[in-house]
Parts: C-alpha cells; sequence; structure tokens
C-alpha cells in the first residue's frame, strides 16, 4: 500500500458520503468518479495487500497458528511476561518462522546470526516501519531517531564524539560522586534500624539514578534535584501502561500511522517535555556548556546545531540512555537475589580488591582493565545477554531483497538457506529470549544467568558466530549501533560495584512480593510483581546496610 493509501482510505469515502446528499446530476457524476478512485486507490490495494500477506509474502515459511485474525499473535505480544512466546515457538520452529499481525499480515521473526547481520547492517534496504517513525517524530521531531540515510549519519557525528571511550572517562568522577550520594541516603535509611534493612522498590531509585547519571554529564543539570516538572514528565511517560485498548490502538496505527498526529494527551506531554528540556539547554549554552560543576560534552558537541534539532535529540537520548541501564542494573539486583551465590562471589571479588588497594576502585579498575576484576565483568557480559532490556529489534523492508542465512531452513519441503522478502515485510529479531539466550547457539543453559560461562573456557562455537562485538545483539548492530555503549558499561560497574559493597540485597521478605515478573512498557522490559501487574513497574527487594 502506498504512504498515501490510509489518508484516502477515510478522505475519499468521506467525500463520496458527502456527495450522495446532493441532489444535482452534476454531484452524481462526481460520485461515480469517486466510486472508481475509491476501487483504484483504496479497495484494489487492500484486496492486493490481502492477497500478498496470504499467499506470496514468505510462502511455505513455517510458523505458530494466529490465534485472531484482528490482533493476530500481538496481543500475546504486548500482555504476556515479556517475549516469552518466543521460547515456546523457537522449540518448535527454530531460529526463522513466521508470526502474523492484525489481518493475517505476516511478520517474519529471524534469529539466524547471518541474517541479523545482513539486516541490520543494510540500513538502506531496511528501515524503521512508517509507523514507528510517526511515533518518534511526534516524541523527537526531526531527530536522529527518526531520520534514515545521509541525515541520520550528519546527525549522529558530533553525538558520537560525546560517548567516546575518552570522553566517558572524563565524565566517570560524576558517575562515581551519584555512587556515592545514593550509598549515603540508603545507608542513612537503614542504619538506624534495629535488623538494618528495609524493602524499597529499588526500580525506582535507579530509575532516578539513571537519569540524573544522563542528565548531569548530558546536559549538565540535575533533574533528581530540580524541582522543575521534568522528573515527573519523565515519570508519566514512561509508565504508559498496555491493555487490550492500547493494543488495539497501536495496531490501528500501524496501519494508519498519520493518526498519531491527532493531538492526544501523550503527545502534549513530549511536547510539554520538549519545552522544558529546551528551557535548561539554552540556559547551558548561554552560561557556558561548564557549569554548575557539571560539563556537558553533548552539549558542547550538538551546541552547533540548529536549537530545535539539538533539543529533540536531548530529549531522545534522556529516554534512550535511563531506561535502558535503569532496567538492567535493576533486573541483575533481582537475578542476585535469586541466586546469593553469585551476589556473594562478586562481593566477595569486590571487597577484596579494594582492600588490596587503598580502599579505593578506580574507573581504570573497572572499566579499562580485564584482569582486575573479572567476575564483575563475567556479571555484566550475563547481564547483558540474558537480562535484554530492548527485548527486540524490528526493521520493514524498503526494497525486495534476499536475506542470506548461516543455518538452512525448510520452506515447502526445500532445504534453502536464504529468504526472499518483499518491500513493506516487518522483520522482528528478539534479543531477550531470542538471539541472546536461543539453546539453538548458545547450547543447553542459554537461557540460564551463569556468568562463569564468561569465564570457563570459550564460548560455543555458534555463538561466535553472532558476529557482533561480545556474541550479543543487546546494542543492536549496523548504521544504529547503541551510541551510549561504553557509557553503559561504565554506569552498570560504577554503580553495581558500589552497591554491592555495601548492601545485600534479597527478595522481599513479604510473601505477597515475592515473585517477579517482567513485562513490555514502552520499548523496554520492565519489572512487576506477579498477581499485582497493574500497580504498574516496580521491584520490591529487601536491603541491607552490611557495615563494611
Ligand atoms: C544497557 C543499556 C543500553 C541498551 C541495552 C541500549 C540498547 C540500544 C539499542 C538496542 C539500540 C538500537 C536500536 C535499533 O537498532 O533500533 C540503541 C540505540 C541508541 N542508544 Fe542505546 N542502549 C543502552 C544505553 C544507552 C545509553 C547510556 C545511551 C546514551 C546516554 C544510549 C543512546 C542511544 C542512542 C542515541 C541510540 C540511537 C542510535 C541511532 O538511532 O542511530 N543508549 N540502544
Amino acid at each position: 500500500m502506498s504512504r498515501a493509501t490510509p489518508y484516502i482510505t477515510i478522505l475519499l469515502p468521506a467525500l463520496a458520503l458527502w456527495l450522495t446528499t446532493r441532489e444535482s446530476p452534476l454531484a452524481a457524476y462526481f460520485r461515480y468518479g469517486l466510486y472508481l478512485v475509491i476501487f483504484y486507490r483504496v479497495t484494489f490495494p487492500m484486496i492486493e495487500a490481502l492477497y500478498l500477506w496470504n499467499f506470496v509474502w514468505l510462502k511455505g515459511l513455517a510458523g505458530p497458528k494466529t490465534p485472531s485474525l484482528i490482533f493476530g499473535h500481538m496481543a500475546n505480544f504486548y500482555l504476556k511476561e515479556c517475549n516469552s512466546m518466543y521460547n515456546e515457538w523457537e522449540k518448535e520452529f527454530g531460529l526463522v518462522y513466521r508470526i502474523r499481525s492484525s489481518f493475517n499480515e505476516p511478520m517474519l521473526v529471524l534469529m539466524d546470526p547471518k541474517g541479523v547481520s545482513h539486516v541490520l547492517n543494510n540500513g538502506d534496504k531496511y528501515g524503521r516501519s512508517e509507523a514507528t517513525k510517526q511515533a518518534l517524530q511526534a516524541a523527537f521531531p526531526g531527530g536522529l531517531f527518526v531520520k534514515d540515510g545521509e541525515e541520520h549519519r550528519r546527525q549522529r557525528r558530533p553525538i558520537n564524539t560525546a560517548f567516546t571511550v575518552t570522553a566517558v572517562e572524563e565524565l566517570s568522577d560524576t558517575l562515581f560522586d551519584l555512587a556515592d550520594q545514593m550509598r549515603e541516603t540508603w545507608q542513612a535509611e537503614l542504619e538506624g534500624l534495629p535488623s538494618q534493612s528495609d524493602i524499597f522498590n529499588v526500580s525506582r531509585r535507579i530509575q532516578v539514578l539513571t537519569t540524573d547519571a544522563v542528565s548531569r554529564t548530558g546536559f549538565a543539570y540535575s533533574i533528581a534535584d530540580s524541582s522543575g516538572p521534568i522528573s515527573d514528565l519523565l515519570d508519566r511517560l514512561r509508565g504508559l501502561e498496555d491493555n487490550h485498548f492500547t493494543v488495539l490502538l497501536q495496531l490501528i496505527l500501524n496501519k494508519l500511522p498519520f493518526l498519531v498526529n491527532i493531538p492526544n494527551p501523550a503527545t502534549r506531554k513530549w511536547k510539554t517535555l520538549w519545552n522544558e528540556l529546551g528551557k535548561v539547554a539554552d540556559d547551558v549554552w548561554e552560561n557556558g556548556v561548564v557549569n554548575k560543576g557539571f560539563h556537558s560534552k553533548l552539549l558542547e558537541a550538538i551546541g552547533q546545531e540548529q536549537r530545535d534539532l539539538a533539543i529533540s535529540n536531548i530529549a531522545g537520548i534522556l529516554f534512550a540512555g535511563s531506561e535502558t541501564t535503569a532496567n538492567i542494573i535493576t533486573e541483575t539486583l533481582h537475578k542476585l537475589s535469586l541466586f546469593p551465590e553469585i551476589q556473594n562471589k562478586l562481593r566477595a571479588e569486590v571487597v577484596s580488591f579494594r582492600e588490596k588497594n587503598g580502599g579505593v576502585i578506580t574507573y581504570e579498575d573497572l572499566c579499562t582493565s580485564t584482569t582486575a576484576l573479572p567476575y564483575l565483568d563475567a556479571v555484566m557480559k550475563e547481564a547483558l545477554r540474558v537480562l535484554t532490556s530492548v527485548p527486540q529489534l524490528s526493521r520493514e523492508a524498503q526494497q525486495e531483497d534476499i536475506i542470506p542465512l548461516e543455518y538452512p531452513i525448510t520452506i515447502d519441503g526445500k532445504t534453502v538457506t536464504e529468504i526472499h522478502i518483499h518491500p513493506g515485510q516487518t522483520i522482528h529479531m528478539p534479543t531477550r529470549d531470542g538471539v541472546n539466550t536461543t539453546p539453538r547457539l548458545w547450547g543447553p543453559t542459554g537461557k540460564q544467568f551463569i556468568p562463569e560461562r564468561w569465564l570457563d573456557g570459550p564460548l560455543p562455537d555458534d555463538a561466535l558466530n553472532i558476529r557482533i562485538p561480545g556474541h550479543v545483539l543487546t546494542f543492536g548492530d549496523g548504521n544504529r549501533l547503541c551510541i551510549g555503549r561504553s557509557f553503559a558499561f561504565a554506569e552498570y560497574k560504577i554503580f553495581l560495584s558500589t552497591l554491592i559493597q555495601h548492601f545485600e540485597f534479597g527478595l522481599s521478605s513479604r510473601e505477597e512480593e515475592k515473585e517477579i515478573v517482567f513485562h513490555l512498557t514502552g520499548p523496554t522490559a520492565k519489572a512487576r510483581v506477579k498477581g499485582k501487574e497493574q500497580d504498574g513497574a516496580q521491584l520490591p527487594l529487601t536491603v541491607k546496610w552490611l557495615a563494611t
């Protein structure tokens, strides 16, 4: 279907309907003319799309039965535990199969390493869908999340310079300060209690921490310390929950993306956030990028850009950088609570290293050296592999193409090593419970959280076929590879090493809060208490102060 079809779908029938109320012969003449145009521009493309979806696209490729003609498999996607359905499907259909979106539209699920690499490294052939672009445009107008091709590359260049390994090292003092402030606050809350422990909603606290990490280092501004509305706006935009209504809305928006432009409460919140961030950026640009004890590498780097564009990218980075890191640190704390032996081993390594080094752990020890704290490094690698906060990457084919595969599959009874793709085809590449953990690539323990796999000998040969640094898809690949990788590594290691030295984590002592599930909320996976999912994202853990 062409990009104009959705507009025509609504406008032409409305016009034809209106003409039926007119009596004149001219109106009748126009009406019949319109019927012809409607058939040609609306009915015919719809019939064509239904034909292609049912008889041409991904023809012969196996996949699970569609539970609903309207929702396809999409309702499961949003309403079940994050990516849990991929575990079942993979057992039956392997690394490459077909699922269905609304109205039976076929979608390719791709976990074959060569295929994934082909899609992500051919940005000109595979881009964001029109629906995703429109939604991103409403939130970050004109910014790098929305753009493709040369304009995307042009906007990425200066932002990249703010997140190089050297730039991150320069910013690391701020991260150490934040970690220290967090330790002091938590200590003050727990020290006076008889058991020196309490139940904390860890996800909320870590979210505040990582948002401040990006805002202080990126924009020379502390969102947590400010009394302005930014923090509240971020909370409200992050907390948007999925239910049957929002799933239906998303499916409608997928087919008629222009509807995103109709004013609604979410776009108004985005606009207010954009205005507030604009005020902060103007203030920093006016007073110099080094002020209030913070140094904004990012504002320095994109300061030369057009103001509005720079603000869109600031808003985007604030989201991309804070949610993701918060979720992975939070989920690690949950895993350490479930597996005290991993927690104790990690604490023993960090505490003993600190004691041997005069009570100090530096950025270099944590992030540059590969030998100083090997178990912490292994825990981080395993967390990035299993607890992936961006659970899947999606692309839409912009042109006809052939995707090559590492492992042969069967289509219509024939063994093949490639798939024919038609323009418009959506491709889902699951990371969580997908490429990062599938037993086909990672062996029988692939789904489990075992940091030792990074220390005890080589990874399985099939996992090494994922030809991305670290052999995981957590940060994507190709032209949209995550810009903030080094920053995320630094945050993870600085915050986790501080927490683990001074606090012990356990499941909540309240029986009804012990079982935690992870649900897709917005673009990331967030913790919720089983049975209290409607209360939104939270991770209650028992946190005990250790007077070490
Ligand atoms: C563990 C933490 C993080 C994870 C798992 C993560 C994951 C990702 C992924 C998967 C993408 C690619 C999306 C796609 O291909 O469609 C991405 C892009 C991006 N990330 Fe991250 N990210 C993390 C941390 C950060 C941080 C700390 C920042 C910055 C402060 C950041 C900034 C960005 C930006 C700007 C992009 C967009 C790149 C583009 O479109 O060209 N990320 N991230």
